[in-house]
């Protein structure tokens, strides 16, 4: 997959992606990500890429010029098609489902603002979408779009190898439940022994035991998540069992 990264800090975003998983996908050829940074195509000698806002205000705004030149140069550098996603509070919130969609496309372009954010009209002509990776400001889209590249990058074929498998991951299942408890040595601790079923070689049990913990914890901590509706009958049977004597 292809990323394109327009942002004032291209080096933040190289840096958060040559590390771990990520880096290796990228070794791996698995990741294409490109920074383009919007004050080379900004003209004049003081290269500006930002004025005061209209109407006033503190801050400054994000020009159209340079922008516009610097999403050209991303575009015509490569000729497959891309959306191109503004990372904004006043975007949709990313879940894991569009984190699935996004990792399938063969492309895309992330927009990353500083200072109070972009010239709208640039926003209304150029961005097919904004993301919000939740409810808080930051000082630049960066973090957003770093989110945005590992959350995909972890989910192209041959970036997790089976034991880091995605499909354990939360929000990953077709329910999308939160993960299971995980536990290694030792097998006794003075805060608490490994669950036994973990250590019975019952793979059928312990793959039991998990999945009523993955029920049991999302019904504890994101009820908003768990669709009853939507559960198999025995997953239910699962739950039902893992609540009795549990106070939520
Ligand atoms: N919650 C988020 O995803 C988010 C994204 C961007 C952001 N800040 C930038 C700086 C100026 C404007 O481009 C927006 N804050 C929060």
């Amino acid at each position: 997959m292809r990323i394109d990264v327009i942002t004032l800090f291209p080096e933040f975003m190289a840096q958060s992606a040559s590390l771990g998983v990520v880096g290796r996908a990228a070794e791996r050829g698995l990741l294409d990500l490109h920074g383009w940074n919007p004050r080379d195509y900004a003209e004049g000698n003081y290269r500006r890429v930002d004025d005061r806002p209209f109407g006033g205000g503190p801050g400054m705004v994000m020009l159209i010029e340079p922008l516009r030149a610097c999403l050209a140069a991303a575009k015509a550098a490569d000729p497959t098609p891309a959306p191109v996603i503004y990372l904004s509070p006043q975007g949709k919130p990313l879940t894991q489902a569009k984190v699935r969609e996004l990792a399938a496309l063969p492309r895309m372009i992330l927009l990353c603002g500083r200072y109070e954010g972009v010239d709208e009209r640039f926003l209304a002509a150029e961005v097919t979408e904004e993301i919000s990776i939740g409810d808080y400001v930051l000082s630049g889209g960066e973090l957003g779009a770093a989110v945005i590249v590992d959350a995909v990058t972890r989910l192209q074929e041959g970036a997790l190898n089976d034991a880091e498998s995605a499909a354990q991951d939360s929000f990953e299942g077709p329910q999308g439940l939160l993960d299971c408890p995980h536990y290694s040595q030792p097998a006794q601790h003075e805060w608490g022994d490994v669950p036994d079923v973990l250590r019975s070689g019952n793979h059928a049990a312990i793959a039991r035991w998990r999945r009523q913990q993955s029920l049991l914890r999302t019904w504890l901590r994101r009820p908003d998540l768990l669709d009853e509706s939507q559960l198999s009958k025995a997953d239910r049977k699962l739950l039902a069992e893992a609540r009795e004597g549990v106070e939520p």
